[in-house]
């Protein structure tokens, strides 16, 4: 039989914490969606992360209904759509309504899309929304330097999280500092750069000297920093490979050799320019 390995914790800002590794569904078809959290359920994943805008948080809800897993086992995120933010509360409630589920661990606003000049007053509306228990948490995605003065400026409640694109060729160095500076947890997306990240010499050598995998490599990378990690996978094998990251151990040079790896190449959208509204 296989042993589901043991996620260690993050602390968060308000007294709460969150599982350090969790699984993303962003591009996972609506109608496979289901499936595909299920699997990762049985899989021994506990923490989920989807958003209105993948239009799959239906599937993440029949998924955590079937499986009988106790609510309060399981960690689940979604997140606030850039053309809502002006409604955020009703977006919110759709969204439950969505996953049928009476709160969320964590709510974020998903992106700053700094041109609608929106996000304060969505955040006002996250701090009620957890104040009335719709949420444990809240937090921001994809929130600059500058639109986290901003946001802390204007409120005294301090984010949680901070969900940015992190991977070893974009790490964000200063986002991340400004991030950790502020109490901010820094949780990383696309966190093995979408599968870019992977065939790089450095992982691969120190993959193979840890008998482990380049994603394995990449995810305990950033599990020894502190950050939280969603890798998003649909096949099976992928996703217990991902969820064993957490018993591999690098040395500091290993972490070391990864984080030499920066070339500041995205493979998200830039967050000082992103303002799509369909999101
Ligand atoms: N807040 C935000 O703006 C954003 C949030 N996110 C969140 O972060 C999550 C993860 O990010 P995402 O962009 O999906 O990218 P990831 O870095 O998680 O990479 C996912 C890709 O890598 C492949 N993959 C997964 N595991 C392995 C493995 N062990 N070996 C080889 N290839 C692998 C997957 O393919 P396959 O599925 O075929 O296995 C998929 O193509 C999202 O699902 C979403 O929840 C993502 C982007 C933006
Ligand atoms: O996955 C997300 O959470 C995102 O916001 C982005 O990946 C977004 O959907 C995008 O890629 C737009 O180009």
């Amino acid at each position: 039989m296989t042993t589901i390995p043991t996620v260690p914790t993050v602390e968060l800002n308000d007294g709460h914490s969150i599982p350090q590794l969790g699984f993303g569904v962003f591009q996972v078809p609506p109608a496979e969606t289901q499936k595909a959290v299920e699997q990762a359920l049985e899989a021994g994943y506990r923490h989920l992360d989807t958003a209105a805008a993948y239009r799959n948080e239906e599937g993440v809800g029949r998924a955590i209904a079937a499986s009988g897993i106790a609510r309060d086992e399981l960690y689940i995120t979604t997140k606030l759509r850039n053309g809502e933010q002006n409604i955020a509360r009703e977006a919110f409630e759709n969204s439950l309504q969505a996953l049928g589920l009476d709160h969320v661990d964590l709510y974020l606003i998903h992106w700053p899309a700094p041109a609608q000049d929106l996000y304060l007053q969505a955040w006002e509306q996250l701090v009620t929304a957890r104040q009335d228990g719709l949420a444990t948490s809240i937090g921001v995605s994809n929130f600059l330097p500058e639109h986290l003065e901003r946001l802390l400026g204007a409120s005294d409640v301090v984010p949680a999280v901070n969900q940015i694109e992190v991977h070893p060729t974009f790490q964000q160095t200063s986002t991340q500092a400004a991030t950790r500076a502020a109490g901010i947890a820094v949780e990383a997306y696309s966190p093995i750069g979408q599968g870019k990240d992977l065939t790089n010499d450095v992982v691969t050598n120190i993959a193979a000297a840890h008998d482990a995998t380049p994603a394995q490599v990449v995810l305990a990378w950033h599990l020894a920093q502190g950050t939280i990690v969603i890798p998003k996978s649909t096949h099976r094998e992928r996703m217990e490979e991902n969820l064993n990251a957490v018993n591999v151990t690098l040395s500091d040079d290993e972490i070391a050799q990864i984080s030499g790896l920066d070339t500041d190449e995205r493979v998200g959208a830039d967050p000082a320019t992103a303002n799509f509204t369909m999101l």
